[in-house]
């Protein structure tokens, strides 16, 4: 099994950290230890004294041990923005971020890394997800928000995922659109047209119930 795994999306608010806290919760049914990281966030509110984000806390809250927040989220920015943005005062370094990546790595067996945005998102004036997801050596797991428009969208990440040099050890459907027709035939085409796994589809649900999501993933 893999040392960990890199979440990124075919856009921002497509399902990422909803299938990565299936993931952390499906890796722990299957008797491991995970932690998770969210790199960078856009889109922070001050807590206890800091800038600390969402998606972060909830991965926090879901690993199998205490970590510090500054571990799991080393760029917490305020505004809900891109990150080269939001963090134009304070850039993303992608050295930083491999520290602390190999820190996590050596508390449990396995890390899931959550992305922002899609795969081109900028994190700072040069560089972009992609290069985060590649520097941290992982291979990625692609999750597809099935609406309107996702199998151009799905085709177009999964192509640029290969282009980048990196494995997608497949992807992720989640249902995030409750009025959306064909939904099965759209996940038949994305299917048919990525040559990575599909690993689980997130069926559409009013709120967020981790242990059912964790049972409709494998990998
Ligand atoms: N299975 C589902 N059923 C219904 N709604 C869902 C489902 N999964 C996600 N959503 C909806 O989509 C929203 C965005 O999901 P999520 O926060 O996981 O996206 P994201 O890709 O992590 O976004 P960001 O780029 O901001 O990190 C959720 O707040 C929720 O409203
Ligand atoms: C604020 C949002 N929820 C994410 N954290 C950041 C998404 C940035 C997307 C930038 C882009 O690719 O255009
Ligand atoms: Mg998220």
């Amino acid at each position: 099994m893999e040392k960990g795994y890199f979440i990124t999306g075919t856009d921002t608010n497509v399902g990422k950290t909803w299938a990565t806290i299936a993931l952390m919760r499906y890796f722990k049914s299957q008797g491991k230890s995970v932690v998770g990281m969210k790199p960078v966030a856009a889109g922070c509110l001050m807590l206890d004294g800091r800038l600390q984000n969402e998606d972060a806390l909830l991965i926090q809250e879901n690993a199998s041990l205490q970590i510090d927040y500054d571990l799991i989220n080393p760029y917490a920015y305020e505004l809900p923005v891109s990150p080269h943005i939001a963090g134009v005062k304070d850039p993303v370094r992608l050295d930083h971020l491999a520290v602390k990546f190999e820190l996590l790595k050596a508390l449990a067996d396995i890390v899931v890394v959550e992305g922002a945005g899609g795969w081109y998102t900028p994190l700072n004036e040069r560089e972009a997800i992609s290069d985060l997801a590649k520097v941290l050596a992982l291979p990625v797991i692609m999750v597809v928000a099935i609406k309107l428009g996702c199998i151009n969208h799905a085709r177009l990440t999964h192509q640029a995922i290969k282009q980048s040099g990196v494995n997608c050890a497949g992807w992720i459907a989640v249902c995030t659109d409750p009025e959306l027709l064909n939904g099965d035939e759209n996940i038949l085409t994305i299917k048919v047209g990525v040559d990575a796994p599909l690993l689980g589809v997130l069926p559409y649900r009013e709120s967020a119930d981790f242990n059912f999501f964790a049972e409709q993933v494998q990998i």
